[in-house]
């Protein structure tokens, strides 16, 4: 399987959202990374095919996927950015409901939803009403949902926000268990939920593609351009407004300081092991969330 973006741009009005984006996908996680407003919801739109770009297309093996209706829509599974729940419905309900409208046959309808509320670890909670669900155990009904047609490309739009650490981990589980043979494309703007699990980081700024890589690569890459520096007061203040500075701990009078830069800082530092949060301060130049 093969999803090419092929020269995608997207225009509302005057606003360039996404500009002349070219990238391709086959098996695996895929980690939409960039700042807010970077252009994600929009290639995600695009790419779940509820929005027509300005210019550009998207193949699928080929086939361009707006001249594809019910065969795309049937392999597709999307969570949008928010989902609206309804808060009386029980999990089951819910699912049943989603089922009726993909159009799922009635008499596999209810194994189908057993096996994906299994899936996403909620069955035990399949007759509690989503009212009385925490963020998390939303998020991982969204995803069930997205999951009921057995989806070969599954498009999640901030599938982690509101979530808290532990459901983060549980979450990073579940998608690297279902990545199997299919297209996982999930946005984010936190470096941690896609670290371990994309095959591929593709950045986004500005509404461009601003590099396509492995963590791997990207972490080999950062080789040589973090530190860890002791500075005093003074140091710090002029160094500042210069330099990228990750992380700032006080101990006493000194400052330790993590410090993403090509050159050695004018400090006493050390070479230290990169991370992928480093990238993000180094591609996108602002402070690093969460
Ligand atoms: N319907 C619209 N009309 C006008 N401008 C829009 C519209 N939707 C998005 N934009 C603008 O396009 C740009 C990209 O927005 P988009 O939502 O795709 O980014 P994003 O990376 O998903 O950000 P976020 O994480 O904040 O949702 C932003 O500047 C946004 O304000």
């Amino acid at each position: 399987m093969r999803l090419i973006i092929e020269n995608i741009t997207m225009k509302y009005k005057d606003k360039v959202a996404v500009e002349d984006f070219n990238t391709e996908l086959n098996e695996g996680v895929y980690g939409f990374l960039g700042p807010n407003g970077a252009g994600k919801t929009t290639l995600m739109r695009v790419l779940a095919d509820l929005l027509r770009p300005t210019r550009g297309r998207v193949l699928l093996d080929d086939r361009d996927i707006s001249t594809m209706g019910d065969k795309y829509r049937n392999i597709l599974g999307y969570l949008p950015q928010s989902f609206g729940f309804y808060k009386s419905f029980t999990a089951h309900k819910f699912l049943m409901y989603i089922a009726a409208l993909k159009g799922l046959d009635k008499s596999i309808s209810p194994d189908k939803v057993e096996e994906v509320l299994d899936i996403v670890n909620l069955k035990e909670h399949s007759k509690r009403k989503i009212g009385k669900f925490s963020g998390g155990m939303k998020q991982r009904l969204g995803i069930a949902q997205a999951l009921l047609n057995d989806p070969k490309i599954l498009i999640l739009d901030e599938p982690t926000a509101g979530l808290d650490p532990k459901e983060r981990i549980r979450f990073r589980n579940l998608i690297s268990e279902i990545s199997k043979d299919r297209i996982v494309i999930l946005s984010t703007h936190i470096v941690s939920d896609i670290e371990y699990i994309a095959k591929e980081v593709i950045l986004i700024k500005d509404g461009k593609l601003l590099g396509v890589d492995s963590p791997e690569n990207i972490l080999e890459n950062m080789k040589g351009k973090v530190w860890k520096g002791i500075a005093s007061e003074e140091e710090f203040n002029s160094m500042k407004d210069d330099y990228k500075i990750s992380n700032i701990v006080r101990k006493g009078k000194e400052i330790e300081l993590r410090i993403i830069s090509k050159d050695k800082p004018p400090i006493e530092s050390i070479e230290e092991e990169s991370r992928l949060e480093d990238m993000y301060l180094y591609y996108f130049d602002q402070e690093v969330e969460e």
